[in-house]
């Protein structure tokens, strides 16, 4: 059997379509071609059938792709067709923001867990979830098959986060804190920078009346 590496980016769009097909889904919108499904992701209709074609052939000539169909067969192709829990560390602003934001989890892929270590912060309740101290970290990670720890703690006391996530047995990590964490290779972890998103969109504003110039160079900024 042959087994194809699908690169991350081709894995990044695939949520990108499963979004965009579910709201064709709750308008009833029944089939759609790769050409309309581009114009409304502003991506080339080859990109999205090539992206497509790795995993099945799901279009069908001068149809186009079944909607209901192609969602199906994303979920199955993300696994969001099986309930994935999720466990979050560091129930302070940003933790409680993601928390509260149902629109992140699907009905599958869902928080169902909190710990923090400040004292203050256990036993106080975000939705219907109780923050827990980290010492029940590991058993609740066993006990709720637990596979995806999100970190929203200080970069500092990140790195010994996600060691104990890792202990702990979650196989993947979306890290919010401005480090760079070392997990074993069998760890995935994706790190999520709003901050970075935003200084490197502050290049593309345009100069009032000031050229940026180094070197003699004017940079420009298109
Ligand atoms: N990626 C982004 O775009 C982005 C945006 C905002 C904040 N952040 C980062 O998210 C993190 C949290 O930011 P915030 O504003 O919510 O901070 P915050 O201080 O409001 O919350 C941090 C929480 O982590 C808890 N905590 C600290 N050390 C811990 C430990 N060892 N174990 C368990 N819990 C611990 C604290 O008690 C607190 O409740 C920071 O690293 C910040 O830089 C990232």
């Amino acid at each position: 059997m042959k087994t194809l590496k699908i690169s991350e980016a081709v894995v990044r769009r695939l949520p990108v379509y499963l979004r965009h097909l579910k709201e064709l889904k709750q308008s009833e919108v029944l089939t759609i071609s790769s050409q309309d499904l581009g114009q409304k992701l502003d991506l080339n209709p080859a990109q999205i059938r090539k992206d497509l074609a790795y995993f099945g052939d799901f279009g069908r000539k001068g149809i186009g792709y079944d909607v209901s169909y192609l969602i199906e067969q994303i979920r199955h192709i993300l696994k969001l067709d099986q309930q994935i829990n999720v466990a979050l560390v560091g129930a302070g602003k940003l933790g409680q923001a993601l928390c509260n934001y149902s629109g992140f989890f699907n009905d599958n892929m869902k928080i169902v867990a909190v710990f923090d270590a400040f004292p203050a912060r256990i036993e106080t309740a975000i939705r219907d979830l109780q923050v827990q101290p980290m010492e029940e970290l590991k058993e609740s990670v066993e006990a709720n098959n637990i596979r995806i720890g999100i970190i929203t703690v200080p970069a500092l006391e990140a790195q010994q986060v996600a060691d104990r996530f890792v202990e702990a047995g979650v196989e993947a990590i979306l890290n919010f804190a401005p480090v760079i964490l070392k997990v074993p290779a069998h760890v995935r972890v994706h790190t999520a920078d709003f901050s970075t998103d935003l200084f490197s969109l502050a290049y593309y504003l345009p100069n009032e009346g000031k050229e940026v110039v180094l070197n003699d160079t004017t940079i420009d900024h298109t």
